[in-house]
């Protein structure tokens, strides 16, 4: 899927105004590496986000405000709190078939 598919895909959720995207995941499922591949068209190489990282993407007239959440279980359930409370347009929770073990853990 090349980025305009993949921003043409999203732009239908949203129609035309500004989103603010929120990418929820466990540590190492791929958030950072969509985040920048929306965004520069490229595949990056990366290390584990601390904190988050925040991009806004233009798509013909819908700006997504794009914010990658690491995925570390510390800060994993502040960020669920922060989804729910901020005004979040729609959030997208990015996983692994293999890590379901480990999300429902303790
Ligand atoms: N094979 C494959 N590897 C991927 C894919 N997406 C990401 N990766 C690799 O998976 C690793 C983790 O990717 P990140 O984008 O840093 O993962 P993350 O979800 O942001 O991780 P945290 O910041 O720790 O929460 C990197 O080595 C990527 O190159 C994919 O679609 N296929
Ligand atoms: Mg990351």
């Amino acid at each position: 899927m090349t980025r305009c598919d993949s921003l043409s895909t999203f732009s239908s959720l949203f129609g035309n105004r500004e989103a603010r995207i929120l990418v929820l995941g466990l540590d190492n499922a791929g958030k950072t590496t969509i985040l920048y591949r929306l965004q520069m068209c490229e595949v990056v190489s990366t290390i584990p986000t601390i904190g988050f990282n925040v991009e806004t993407v233009q798509y013909n007239n819908i700006k997504f405000q794009v914010w990658d959440l690491g995925g570390q279980t510390s800060i994993k359930y502040l960020l669920f709190k922060l989804c729910f409370l901020r005004e979040t347009s729609q959030y997208f929770w990015l996983r692994h078939g293999l890590q379901m073990k480990k999300m429902l853990a303790p």
